[in-house]
């Protein structure tokens, strides 16, 4: 579980959250959605500690993440996956050697351990074999299979993800989402993602928070928000003719 305690976060004069607070469960898709600019992926760095906030605790199953100096944070950091918008894999390693990339970095597991993990993680994301490839060689969602296999290469309690349908096509990214879903039941992870995808909202929103104007506007689930009378977030998730219509027929 990740409990955050009124988040504040300025840069200069731009004070770009004002007291956010919300609990994230494990198990659970967590999303952060709101307007471009309403501070989506600075909540998601000041969590994970990319960002310090100005203002307001971070917890990570009861343990102070805000308070510790960047030693005593390792154990937490080692917990963590994350899967950000460019997948950021590393074009100069095989598929299965950036996978590895954490294994190498974090743990002390033997040459054939290691190796075991990412075939492991490869099947889990439906890439099996495909461990000699290079980036250049995978399709837009084939690097995001390979971006969660590494994001979940250490066994991760809480995932971040940021947009991590952008650049797909539709249905490869409800392929992605599904996966992301399963895989957090599965290991029962506390997944914190942020999406502008009303797809994903509608599809794996098990808890939402809508960011707006620096705060928490609504806090729902997916269920919750196809009803909402909140006519910021109405107009947020409807926003077009197509998707008000299909909504008048819920
Ligand atoms: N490192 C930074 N330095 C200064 N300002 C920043 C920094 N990072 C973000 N901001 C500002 O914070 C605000 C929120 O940015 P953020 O990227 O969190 O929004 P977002 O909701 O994720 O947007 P989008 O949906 O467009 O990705 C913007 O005004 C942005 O200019």
């Amino acid at each position: 579980m990740i409990e955050i305690t009124d988040i504040y976060k300025t840069f200069g004069e731009n004070e770009v959250l004002k007291g956010i607070s919300a609990t994230f469960h494990p198990g659970k898709n967590n999303l952060i959605i709101g307007g471009s600019g309403s501070g989506k992926t600075t909540l998601l760095k000041c969590i994970v500690g990319l960002h310090e906030p100005t203002k307001g605790k971070v917890i990570f199953d009861s343990e102070n993440f805000t308070d510790m100096d960047f030693e005593q944070r390792v154990p937490i950091r080692k917990q963590i996956g994350m899967l950000f918008q460019n997948s950021a894999l590393f074009d100069s390693m095989t598929v299965e050697e950036n996978i590895m990339f954490p294994l190498n970095l974090f743990t002390d597991m033997s040459a054939k351990e290691k190796l075991d993990r990412a075939n492991f993680c490869l099947e889990r994301v439906n890439l099996k074999e495909k461990n000699k490839l290079y980036p250049s060689e995978l399709s837009g969602g084939m690097k995001k299979r390979v971006g969660i296999a590494r994001a979940i290469s250490m066994e991760p309690k809480y995932l971040f993800v940021d947009e991590p349908n952008s650049g797909l096509d539709p249905q490869t990214s409800i392929v992605i989402d599904e996966l992301i879903n399963e895989i957090t039941r599965e290991y029962k992870i506390t997944t914190v993602m942020v999406t502008h995808d009303m797809n994903s909202v509608m599809g794996i929103g098990d808890h939402i928070i809508f960011l707006h104007q620096g705060k928490k506007w609504w806090e729902g689930t997916n269920k919750e928000i196809a009803h909402t009378d909140n006519q910021e977030l109405n107009d947020f998730v409807f926003a077009s003719k197509f998707t008000q219509a299909a909504k008048e027929k819920l």
